[in-house]
């Protein structure tokens, strides 16, 4: 035997050695060739075994080998007949690995899936098979030669093996002649945790679910579900005298061996064979085979009733057979052959590909099989559909990238009024892009362009921009609610109605491989039981992997390094960590009044009236009436609602003018000026124009600065005292965190109620009903802390609040108030809401840097480090 492998421990060598070591053992040296040997090993002692164990290596492909069957096999590969001739040389033991195709593997992959496990994934792994197309099992059997038969013309051995007990591949080594493995027993567990529906047994009424705890006599209870079904299978499968055989000897069996037995007589699949081979949970096995009995159980009633049909079928395609067969011959004659066609076509498509040699090969694979494949065979048509998709993919296909940094420069400016740290910093990052690309195998990858802010802020707009200056074509790909990873990987190609994932579909769509792709919305991915879509994104967006990424359909290698990824999110506490730290993040933030109406003025309506074909002079919008959309008819961050009202305008004015004068070209129409006076007209009563009871000053009534996805907004606190037994009520769909501040509030204003001058206050004697409106929208957090403390106050002293004071901290029970996040949306929403005060956390004084000039100059902006100041100020006398 010539060894191979001298860097690890070498197998051969251990496996030497071990042999030596027992060959004064219990096993027979002496038996020969053609001899039977006695099943030596016992399971229960194997079992036990918590040592290595180092024997030559079978291996089989097309059934798997469980441990419970004693069966015979033709091995007619070198390696396996080797290993089963040294096995019977020593100590009669070998380990029978399972080889699967690939097609194999996924069908289990697949079934996996489908069953009502809690598993997900492959409970056992997996390698290929030195250079063949075959994947090899890690788990496997041990089992005893018990005889050699030698067919020395055809060169193969009939091997009669005895499965003892499963086994997991811990190492390999090889020579020319025998593959050697290093093994370790494999035990069955029978964790109910990944029990995901009940063993139940309907007689008994015996039931485990994955809550429930194992006791012993529950094992025998499993065995009576077993027992149940499995009798009755025998009952209508085998005559009555065998029957009775196995039920008499089945009652010996340990519950593991019973399950490989059952597996051995009732019919399975492939897939489900396999699967009890590498499943250790028994409760599993236990679970899956009575479903598989069950199904045979109902198939026995169908095949029944199926007989005369499928009798009518036949005679159906035999007509069928020869029709087809009759107009195959007629096209012929008409040498009208399309099928001959469409091959010729798909082969002329492939071969002006430019493909890696392994997509081409595979390819051409499936171009056979469609030319191999009767006409009527279902397949050709899924066949046909997989190759028009990938035939249709650019396949390194590029545009004409020209990367001028002065035009996206001004392509971002003509497109977008203010921003200017934000194109600043997109500037910057396209720069070192560009650099980091040109030098190809430059150390490390560019982080992912991540654009984050409120809607309606200019993420979008902006990436329009980008694509256009680099001259790139943009594919939007909408994450709102995606919560399905095959929308981004695509389905496997057995699922019926099987389709590619969105990236492709966008590289289909662009016909080019370096096209900016929009990922709209990353903050709203969601997960379900169909899998993690977040994961198969950090596949796509991983610069060191994604040149081979791997569409579950295309099932190829993809290059996707030449896309530039842009992605959106109006927050970013819910975009995925593993994703957020791949991301160069760039935060747009809400607009002032004033950017808004130069917004408008100089894009937004421009851009109108031009999709109308009209002159931007022809019609004019006052300042005072933009500013009067804005604040009366829009509250939000970004300019969304805005540029709506602007086009109801437009749409409006279209219809008047041409109703007016339905003959005159567009260059006769009128001059217009549209003033503050006429906004009824176009778009109705304003929505938000100032409510007088808000503009008060009233006890118990306070305004709190909130933070959200859409922006900051203000939130006003209502408190109400009156007579009761002591009790705090909260509504207004408030948070667990929020409810907890307002508890904070009360057990700080109690424990200071001698200073606040409420010592005669009987606190058993009165409820607190705290209130904070528009119930619909749930609202959390502890920045309220200090809002709930100031509306108790001035609920319980009388005292009325300042209504154009807004405010936001978290208060601690001793009355400090600390930091929270967001201030500057906050304080734009204060700008907004027309207060003139902001009283906010000292330790938040760093952050107002951060916060535009404009906004400063119109709030006050009061620091406080402790409750009593945020009253001094809110508060009337
Ligand atoms: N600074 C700006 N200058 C000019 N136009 C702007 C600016 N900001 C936004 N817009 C315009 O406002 C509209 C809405 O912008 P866009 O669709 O890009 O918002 P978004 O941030 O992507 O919103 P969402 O998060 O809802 O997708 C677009 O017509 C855009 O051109």
């Amino acid at each position: 035997m010539t060894k191979k492998q001298d860097n690890s421990t070498n197998l051969f060598d251990e496996y030497a050695q071990r042999m030596q070591d027992t060959a004064d053992g219990a096993w027979e040296n002496s038996v020969q060739d053609g001899d039977v040997s006695e099943v030596f090993y016992d399971r229960a002692t194997l079992l036990k075994s918590k040592k290595t164990m180092v024997m030559p290596q079978l291996t089989v492909r097309n059934n798997c080998f469980l441990p419970a069957i004693c069966a015979s096999f033709e091995c007619k590969d070198s390696l396996s007949n080797n290993a089963a001739a040294q096995a019977f040389a020593n100590n009669g033991l070998v380990f029978v690995a399972t080889l699967v195709s690939e097609d194999e593997l996924v069908d289990l992959d697949n079934f996996i899936h489908t069953q009502p496990l809690t598993h997900t994934v492959l409970p056992c792994a997996v390698s290929p098979y030195k250079d063949s197309n075959f994947t090899m099992l890690h788990t496997g059997v041990i089992a005893q030669v018990l005889s050699l038969q030698m067919d020395e013309d055809n060169n193969s051995t009939r091997v009669l093996l005895q499965g003892l007990v499963r086994a997991e591949l811990l190492e390999i080594q090889s020579d020319d002649n025998l593959d050697l493995v290093k093994i370790k027993v494999l035990n069955d567990n029978t964790n109910l945790s990944q029990l995901k529906l009940p063993i139940y047994n309907g007689q008994t009424g015996f039931t485990l679910t994955a809550g429930s705890k194992l006791k012993k006599s529950d094992l025998q209870a499993v065995r009576d579900v077993l027992n149940l079904y499995f009798h009755k299978w025998l009952m209508e499968n085998r005559n009555r005298d065998d029957a009775a055989k196995i039920i008499g000897n089945e009652e010996q069996m340990p519950l593991a061996t019973y399950i490989d037995y059952i597996a051995e007589q009732v019919p399975l699949f492939p897939r489900e064979r396999l699967f009890c081979l590498i499943m250790r949970n028994l409760l599993l096995r236990v679970y899956s085979i009575v479903d598989f009995i069950q199904r045979d159980l109902g198939l026995g009633l169908l095949r029944s009733q199926l007989d005369k049909k499928v009798g009518d079928m036949i005679k159906k395609e035999q007509r069928d057979y020869v029709i087809r067969n009759t107009i195959k011959a007629l096209k012929q004659q008409l040498s009208d052959n399309t099928e001959t066609d469409e091959l010729d076509n798909y082969k002329k498509r492939l071969a002006e590909l430019n493909l890696l040699p392994e997509v081409r090969r595979q390819l051409e694979n499936v171009l056979q099989k469609i030319a191999k494949a009767a006409p009527n065979n279902p397949e050709v048509a899924g066949l046909q559909d997989y190759l028009d998709l990938v035939l249709s993919l650019p396949w390194g296909k590029l545009a004409p990238e020209c990367f001028d940094l002065p035009k996206v420069q001004e392509s971002l400016d003509a497109n977008h009024f203010g921003l200017v740290k934000v194109k600043k910093r997109i500037v910057e990052y396209l720069a070192m892009r560009h650099l980091k690309e040109a030098k190809k195998n430059s150390a490390g990858t560019v982080e992912l362009l991540c654009l984050i802010g409120p809607p309606g802020i200019g993420k979008t707009s902006i990436a329009r921009s980008i694509a256009a200056a680099l001259n790139r074509p943009l594919a939007t790909i909408s994450l709102g609610g995606v919560d399905d990873e095959a929308e981004i990987r695509g389905h496997r190609r057995t699922y019926i109605g099987a389709m590619p994932g969105r990236i492709i579909k966008a590289l289909q769509t662009v016909d080019c491989d370096n096209p900016v792709i929009l990922l709209d919305e990353i903050d709203k991915l969601g997960i379900s039981s169909k899998g993690d879509p977040a994961a198969a994104l950090l596949e796509v967006l991983d610069g060191e992997q994604n040149d081979k990424f791997r569409d579950n359909y295309v099932d190829l290698p993809y290059d996707l390094s030449k896309v530039l990824f842009i992605v959106t999110a109006n927050s970013y506490d819910t975009i995925p960590p593993a994703l957020y730290d791949r991301m160069d993040v760039i935060n747009l933030d809400s607009y002032t009044e004033n950017e808004k109406l130069q917004i408008a003025k100089r894009f937004l309506w421009p851009k109108l009236l031009r999709s109308i074909n009209l002159e931007v002079n022809q019609i004019k919008l006052s300042d005072t009436c933009l500013r009067n959309i804005i604040s009366a008819y829009t509250a939000e961050a970004g300019v969304r609602q805005l540029e709506r009202c602007l086009k109801t305008i437009c749409r409006k004015l279209a219809a008047d003018l041409l109703l007016r004068d339905s003959a005159g070209t567009i260059t006769d129409l009128p001059s217009l000026s549209i003033g503050k006076k006429d906004l009824v007209n176009y778009l109705g009563t304003a929505p938000y124009q100032d409510d007088e009871l808000h503009r008060k000053d009233l006890v118990g009534v306070v305004n709190g600065l909130a933070w959200t996805y859409i922006g900051g907004v203000t939130l006003e606190v209502e408190v109400k005292i009156c007579k009761g037994s002591g009790k705090i009520n909260l509504t207004g769909n408030l948070g667990d965190v929020m409810k907890e501040s307002a508890t904070v509030a009360w057990t700080y204003i109690i424990s200071q109620a001698d200073t606040l001058k409420l010592s005669d206050t009987k606190w058993n004697e009165l409820d607190v009903h705290i209130h904070i409106p528009e119930g619909a929208t749930p609202k959390d957090g502890p920045s309220a802390g200090v809002t709930l403390a100031t509306a108790l106050y001035s609920a319980l002293s009388g005292r009325k609040v300042k209504h154009k004071v807004a405010m936001t901290g978290e208060l601690t029970l001793t009355g400090r108030v600390f930091p929270i996040g967001g201030l500057k949306e906050k304080l734009m929403a204060a700008y907004r809401a027309k207060m003139d005060t902001v009283i906010i956390p000292k330790a938040n004084v760093k952050d107002l840097d951060e916060v535009d000039n404009e906004v400063k100059k119109v709030l006050h902006i009061v620091p406080v480090k402790q409750i009593e100041e945020v009253w001094q100020t809110a508060l009337l006398p």
